[in-house]
This record gives structure tokens, sequence and C-alpha cells, in this order.
């Protein structure tokens, strides 16, 4: 089925009462709908975005009716064909391809992320398409899944309910099953932004010593707000008890943390990516772990996604990996779904949006 059957209401509705609409149009929208903007929506997206969307009365809009199933490529270049907007998640390529099957008329794209990896920006500025992202409304979840993953690895949580489970548990042992504690630890941050402070925020209490950090340049004002150090990356490889990447995925960034990387590392270091799994050379990460180089990684992003099952990483019990899951909460889930349907309203009304990458 192509349109959610609430968006199907919706659009049924709007076609037969009289609503004001944008421009200030009133009267049987059964002919103006043919001359709203028509959008695509690439994914089921969480229900405050669809209502503002459908509130809106702005728009004409087809959506992939799944949260299951990305929609097939094919299907995408066919159902992009003459949009004027388009609002699509990470797991869609939005390349020379793609644009050059929407043509012309596509004016603005928003993407219900805060990375944009899977964008082609050069070819968006080109033809002057202008791009929305969420950035800022899942800070605290990503924060929050972060500290999550650091003491699930640090204190090797999976590997101790598993244990628990299957008949591991047998005396109270003194080293059974020890990790390593973030009091009077370093942490390091790679790639200083809002997440990277709201990491640190939320881990300032667990009596860290010291916070460093590493980017292509100082960041002083956020580094003042949680005491962070800048260092360089040789030192904060070599000084990081904790290590966390979040950092976003560019070509300068793509598979900087390899084996370089984690040969500085501390033995006794915990490496923690939340942001792409392409920063990450994950062959260099795999031996890493396996050679005792460092002493475990969360990952929360990996290349592929889905990771298969049968890959190497998921063989060692000092990687815990979850299924890209950091701002998945209701509320930032919902809150990204809004902020991305408006920023896709206001571009269309050629107006500032709410967030709008500077191409
Ligand atoms: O990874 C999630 C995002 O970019 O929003």
């Amino acid at each position: 089925m192509w349109c959610s059957r609430a968006a199907l209401c919706r659009l049924q509705r709007i076609a037969v009462t009289p609503v004001n609409i944008a421009g200030g149009l009133t009267g049987n929208n059964k002919r103006e709908i043919s001359t709203l903007p028509q959008v695509y929506v690439t994914r089921q997206i969480p229900p405050e975005g669809v209502k503002i969307l459908c509130d809106s009365g702005q728009v004409q809009f087809e959506l992939w009716d799944s949260d299951d199933v990305p929609v097939p490529r094919k299907k995408l270049l066919e159902k992009v064909k003459g949009v004027d907007g388009l609002l699509c998640v990470l797991t869609e390529k939005i390349d020379a391809e793609l644009l050059d099957a929407a043509g012309p008329k596509l004016k603005v794209l928003s993407t219900m992320s805060v990375g944009f990896d899977h964008l082609s920006l050069e070819e968006l500025k080109k033809r002057g398409i202008r791009v929305g992202y969420t950035p800022d409304v899942l800070t605290d979840a990503v924060a929050e899944l972060t500290v999550a993953l650091l003491l699930a690895t640090s204190r090797r949580l999976i590997e101790a309910t598993h244990e628990a489970k299957t008949g591991g548990w047998g005396t109270w042992r003194t080293l059974w099953l020890c990790g390593y504690e973030l009091a009077n630890s370093t942490v390091g941050i790679l790639g200083l932004g809002r997440i990277g402070v709201a990491i640190a925020d939320r881990l300032a209490p667990f009596k860290v010593k010291k916070f460093i950090y590493t980017d292509v340049a100082p960041r002083p004002e956020l580094a003042k707000a949680i005491n962070a150090e800048f260092v360089s990356m040789d030192e904060l490889a070599r000084e990081s008890d904790f290590l966390a990447v979040c950092c976003a995925l560019t070509p300068e960034t793509k598979e900087i943390c390899n084996k370089d990387l984690f040969s500085k590392m501390k033995n006794t270091s915990i490496f923690i990516n939340t942001s792409r799994g392409g920063v990450v050379n994950q062959e260099d990460l795999y031996t890493a772990l396996v050679t005792g180089q460092i002493a475990g990684a969360g990952l929360d992003v990996t290349v592929p996604e889905p990771l298969p099952t049968n890959h190497p990483l998921f063989t060692l019990k000092n990687c815990v990996i979850l299924p890209h899951i950091a701002s998945a909460t209701y509320t930032t889930r919902n809150a990204m779904s809004a902020l991305a349907v408006n920023n896709l309203l206001l571009g269309l009304r050629g107006k500032p949006m709410i967030k709008e990458l500077k191409l």
C-alpha cells in the first residue's frame, strides 16, 4: 500500500472540505489540490510529522508506507519524478541519479537525521536544492545511549547477562567479569560538537578526572562548558581511557579510526562509536580487539548496516554491537519527524528552515 491510511483520510478530507491552505486559497480543494506542491516521503515516519504534514494542507504527498522495508531504489526513482519536495531518512542515497530522476521541480530536501553523509551535497548545491536536517532534538537521546553503551562495554554487561543465563555463574570470583571504571579516568572525544558536550555532561558525575578532545580546530566555547582540553589525535589515542567518536562522516574522517589510532591506544581502553560506521576501519578494529591492543569496543553504527550476522566482530566478547539506535526514543523520533516536516514545509514556502544545512 502506498499512502498511509491516515494520510489518505486526510487527503480525502482536504479534497472535500473548504480549508485555508498556503497562500490563503479557500474553496473546493479538490481542484486546488492538483496545484499544491508534490512531496514524496520515503518512509513511514513517526506520527507527529505525519500529522503536521496532513494538517498543513500545504502539500499533496505520498509516502512509502512501511518502516520495516526501505523503499526499493527502482521504486524511489519512479516516485520522485516531478516532486517539489522530498523527505527522506538516512537509508536513502540522495545522489545525482536520484536528483536527475526527480527533475528540476525539486527544490527542497528534508532528511530526518542529523547525519548527512547519505546526501551528495555537491549535487544538491549545483541544483539549488535547499536541505533541512534534524540536529539538536536528538542530542539528549544520543548522549544517553552513548553512556549506556560505554557502561555496557566497559562493565561487560552483555557478557555478564549471558553468563548468568547460560550457567557460567559459579561461585563469586575475585576477578571474574572485571571491567574498567570511569572514576579517575580520562575520557577522549573525537569531534567535539553538541553531542560530545552532552556525553561529557552526563559522564562528569561518574568522577571522570579529565576530558580531552580533538577536532579540526579547537572549539573553545564548547570545550569550556565541559572543561575539556584540546589535544592532538596522537595524544587523544595515547591518553584516553575511554574514547568516544562523535564526528560526522566526511571524506576527511573516513576510516580515521584505523590501526594507526588503535596501536597508540592503551590496552585497557574502551572505544565507543555512535556517529557513523564509516569513520572506523573495521578490520583494524577487529585486529585491535582480538590482539588485546584495546580492551573493548561499543558500536552503535557499522559498515554495512545491518551488519551481517556472520561478521567477525559479532564473534568477539569484547565488542558490543547495537543496531543503530542512538536516537531511538519515542520522544526524540517524533521530534525528528516533526522537525523534518516543518523544515520541508518552510522550505517549500521559501522561508528559512528551522535547521537548514549551509551548502
Ligand atoms: O544516525 C542518526 C542520525 O543521523 O540522525
